[in-house]
């Protein structure tokens, strides 16, 4: 009888527990549900979505190579999983576990009707290095602070290798038709940049493994090619992020171009990093509303100016169109002006061209822009959030939301509020020879303002100020789980 492997967030051959799980017990039908998304949680942006589609196809053709079939069928999996169990006489099912609260719930429910027709459902890990709820502190509770999280957590990554392609063999049953992936007009620069699937992502992480070394130097340095680009690999699945943790303990043995071993800090830096996905995730898992709500409430007091529903009203809810606004209200123009790179301050402006042309923008520059939108301009997280959810390739649930709040100060482990990032003394310190800025910002560019919208010294202060206010209410109740 055949198995079915459900994929999700999981959308490569290699080191995927739940696919092994599937060949091991039959001729394999794979499937791809295209759900609705039940609040909290979202539907992929756009950016994210031409990612998906793309590894999708790379995806489908992996599998045809080895008979396998996959379906795609569209709606609520916890009528479409049955009826196709049924219809073609399944006894298996596996899947990838996902960690967002709404959704482990469906999967809850689908398992329990799976097998009360008798059916064989096993879920695996395979999205973290570390299951969420495996990492406790000494009293068993979640953790909030990165450090003694991270300090468990690396105890816990299992260090058995990774899993090979397992021995597939596909059921009888037609493959659907994708046809081509849809490929808006501005997607030419995400196709560019870019090359989704399981062996782009295999080959980018060769090819970072080889320069690791560099790593701790000029990761924060948005002028060099120094970090992985990994990132939207992890978060379509096309590769497990054991995958790339096996591969940097692999990379502490391997001398680089120049014959000699990368230093260990440089790898753990990078290990670390992952870690905080993981941490990303950890959070999420206990709080799935962290897209919307402030983790420290206190901050529900703070004037953000904020509209809800605003990106659905300037861009008819997706990414088209990214244009300034005019508007009576003076900051949905700086919410425009900030979206299409146009607030006269460099560095800013460089990352926002990024993000909308590559649908990425260096960790760095997210700090600095992130810290402009909701200090220097007093604009909610929320809006900077929402609109990274659109034009990021990376675009992650646990990812996005936890460092919006970090950098605006509310979330867990976050950045201190008063910690206002200076654009230009970033942008001296960072990009010292205004490589970056230059490749993003022509110099004479007539989009851009003949003065910057805000005064960085004033605004920096009115934001110190309108703080003051929201540490009286210091001792809020924290949402549950935190
Ligand atoms: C405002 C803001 C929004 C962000 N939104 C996202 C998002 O939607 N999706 C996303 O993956 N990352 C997000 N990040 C984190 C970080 O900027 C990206 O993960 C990183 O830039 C990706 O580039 P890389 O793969 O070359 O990273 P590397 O430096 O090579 O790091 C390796 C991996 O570690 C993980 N990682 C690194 N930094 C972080 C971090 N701060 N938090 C969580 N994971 C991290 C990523 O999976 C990354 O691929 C955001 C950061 C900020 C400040």
């Amino acid at each position: 009888m055949p198995a079915l492997m459900w994929f999700r967030n999981d959308l490569r051959l290699h080191d995927n527990a739940a696919l092994t799980w599937a060949a091991k017990r039959g001729p394999v039908v794979a499937l791809l549900i295209d759900e609705p998304a039940p609040s909290p949680a979202r539907p992929l942006g756009a950016a994210a979505t031409w990612w998906r589609e793309q590894s999708i196809r790379a995806l489908a053709a992996d599998l045809g190579r080895r008979g396998v079939p996959l379906l795609r069928r569209r709606g609520d999996a916890r009528t479409v999983l049955p009826e196709l169990c049924d219809s073609l006489g399944v006894d298996a099912v596996s899947w990838s576990r996902r960690y967002h609260e709404p959704l482990r719930d469906i999967d809850a429910e689908v398992k329990a009707t799976l097998r009360d027709r008798g059916i064989d459902v096993a879920s695996h890990p395979g999205f973290t290095l570390v299951e969420p709820w495996e990492v406790t502190t000494k009293a068993g509770d979640p953790f909030r602070v990165f450090t003694p999280f991270s300090e468990a957590a690396r105890l816990q990554v299992r260090d058995d290798a990774p899993l090979p392609i397992p021995d597939l063999s596909g059921a009888d049953v037609e493959p659907d038709e994708l046809g081509e992936a849809p490929s808006p007009a501005w997607a030419t620069g995400l196709a560019e940049h870019w090359a989704p699937g399981e062996a782009g992502a295999r080959k980018r992480l060769e090819e970072f493994m080889g320069e690791i070394s560099s790593y701790g130097a000029d990761r924060d340095v948005p002028a060099q090619d120094a970090t992985s680009h990994l990132s939207p690999h992890l978060a379509s699945g096309d590769i497990s992020p054991r995958e790339i943790w096996a591969a940097a303990e692999e990379a502490l043995d391997t001398p680089g171009p120049d014959g000699t071993l990368p230093p260990a800090d440089d790898v753990e830096k990078f290990r670390d990093e992952l870690l905080w996905r993981d941490f990303a995730w950890h959070r999420l898992f206990y709080n799935p509303e962290l897209h919307r709500v402030n983790v420290r409430r206190q901050f529900d007091h703070f004037d953000w100016a904020w509209r809800d529903g605003e990106l659905a009203e300037a861009s008819a809810g997706g990414r088209d169109p990214r244009l300034p606004r005019d508007s009576s209200e003076q900051w949905l123009e700086h919410l425009g002006a900030w979206r299409s790179g146009t607030t006269g301050i460099s560095l800013v402006d460089a990352g926002m061209r990024e993000l909308w042309h590559t649908g990425y923008m260096h960790n760095r520059v997210r700090m600095v822009v992130g810290s402009f939108l909701t200090k220097n301009l007093g604009i909610h997280w929320r809006h900077g959030e929402e609109w990274f959810w659109d034009c990021l390739v990376d675009a992650d649930p646990a990812a996005n939301a936890f460092n919006w709040q970090w950098v605006a100060g509310c979330g867990d482990d976050a950045a201190p509020y008063f910690r206002i990032f200076n654009p230009e003394a970033q942008a001296k310190r960072f990009d010292p020879h205004g490589e970056y800025i230059a490749t993003w910002v022509p110099p004479l560019d007539p989009a851009m303002p003949a003065e910057p919208i805000v005064d960085l010294k004033h605004s920096r202060r009115a934001a110190l100020d309108a703080y003051g206010e929201v540490k009286a209410h210091k001792n809020e109740t924290p949402p549950a789980g935190t």
